[in-house]
């Protein structure tokens, strides 16, 4: 069984649900996201940032992931509930465990600070991040690199699932780029029809390809991950950025290939099964006469993708309709940075402008 970190320290069994005091007015929407999902909820009362972190926890439980890893990376890390896995797990949580354990982690988007856990905004499709990483660890290669990136859905599977399928060859290119020969690379991809020629482009670089699907990964989503072990690159191969989403035409002699090449990897359904079913409703567990208090995120988003759309929302500039510019009527973005004069810009150019602002730093 999987040992459950909480925010007092560590707790062994299965996932407990803590009584909660009492006093406190249910919120009624908040409280029923609570109860639909439980990994949610847990997440909240445990201090991670993100369900998500039953994932890895789940995954290492499986695969001990963790065992003789010194350093570590965290692609696509924000908000962070997998590096604060790593964290607690690699350095004993403060941050303070061996010096000689290091973790970075990377993101786009800016993330709050982590003990003991070094950041670095940036992309993961760029050389200068696999440069940076390396520099973190004085010239060391990474014996873990774990990814769960993940573009923003746009609902239309086939899209989301290419696009998905890319962010995972750039996790794979970068990690070509820092991980030591034997290493491990664990990734999030979508399970859709064309996720045999992945496995494919993944066994180029492992001998030991397995798709694994935790728990806590909604049975309903396509989501699984790729545990990926025993790093052995192609010999001649020589990383380089110039072709960061790799291309298609290799097999696993690295060969160059003419028509598609597929692979069928093992699957294993992980976690205990007695952890909880992440697509089943639990009920609020509450005292006898006690009302259920809600537990806000642990860490809310620093700079959201959303802020824009909300901020366009907020000032009704997001249906653009005829008539004077809705930017008029709102008027500027103080909290944003200063947007340029709006007067007598059509709607089009007013959002762009808005835009243009939004992207100075508040
Ligand atoms: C599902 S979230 C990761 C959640 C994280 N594992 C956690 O446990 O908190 C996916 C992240 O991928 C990041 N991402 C997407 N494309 C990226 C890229 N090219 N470079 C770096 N990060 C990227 C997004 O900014 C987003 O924060």
């Amino acid at each position: 069984m999987t040992p459950v970190p909480s925010q007092e320290g560590w707790v062994t069994g299965p996932h407990p649900l803590p009584s909660r005091p009492g006093g406190v007015r249910a919120e009624m929407g908040r409280s029923s996201k609570d109860k639909r999902d439980i990994y949610y909820r847990l997440a909240k009362e445990e201090g991670w940032r993100a369900r998500s972190a039953f994932k890895l926890l789940q995954l290492d439980e499986e695969f001990q992931l963790f065992e003789g890893v010194r350093r570590a990376v965290d692609l696509c890390a924000a908000p962070g509930s997998w590096s604060q896995v790593l964290s607690r797990k690699l350095k004993g949580g403060a941050g303070e465990g061996p010096d000689s354990v290091k973790i970075v982690a990377v993101d786009l988007q800016a993330m709050a600070p982590l003990p003991g856990v070094v950041q670095i905004q940036g992309d993961i499709t760029k050389v200068s991040t696999a440069q940076e990483i390396i520099q973190h660890f004085e010239g060391q290669p990474a014996d873990l690199v774990v990814c769960d990136g993940a573009p923003d859905v746009t609902g239309l599977h086939d899209i989301d699932e290419y696009i998905q399928a890319q962010l995972l060859l750039a996790a794979l290119n970068i990690t070509t780029h820092v991980l030591n020969k034997g290493g491990t690379f664990v990734a999030k991809i979508f399970r859709g029809k064309d996720v045999t020629l992945l496995y494919s482009q993944l066994r180029i670089f492992f001998p030991d390809v397995t798709c694994a699907k935790p728990r806590s990964s909604r049975n309903s989503s396509i989501e699984a991950f790729v545990v990926c072990r025993g790093y052995c690159p192609p010999e001649g191969y020589v990383p380089n950025m110039s072709n960061p989403l790799l291309d298609h035409c290799y097999d696993v002699d690295f060969n160059q290939l003419e028509g598609p090449n597929r692979v069928i990897v093992p699957f294993l359904a992980c976690g205990d099964l007695s952890a909880y079913d992440s697509d089943r409703t639990y009920p609020l567990q509450l005292a006898p006469g006690k009302e259920y208090s809600y537990v806000p995120p642990t860490q809310p988003p620093i700079r959201p993708p959303y802020q824009e759309a909300c901020f366009l929302k907020r000032n009704n500039l997001l249906t653009k309709e005829p008539g004077p510019s809705p930017l008029e009527e709102a008027g500027p973005a103080p909290s944003y940075g200063s947007a340029p004069e709006p007067q007598g810009c059509p709607p089009e150019a007013a959002v762009e402008n808005v835009l243009a602002s939004l992207s100075v730093s508040p």
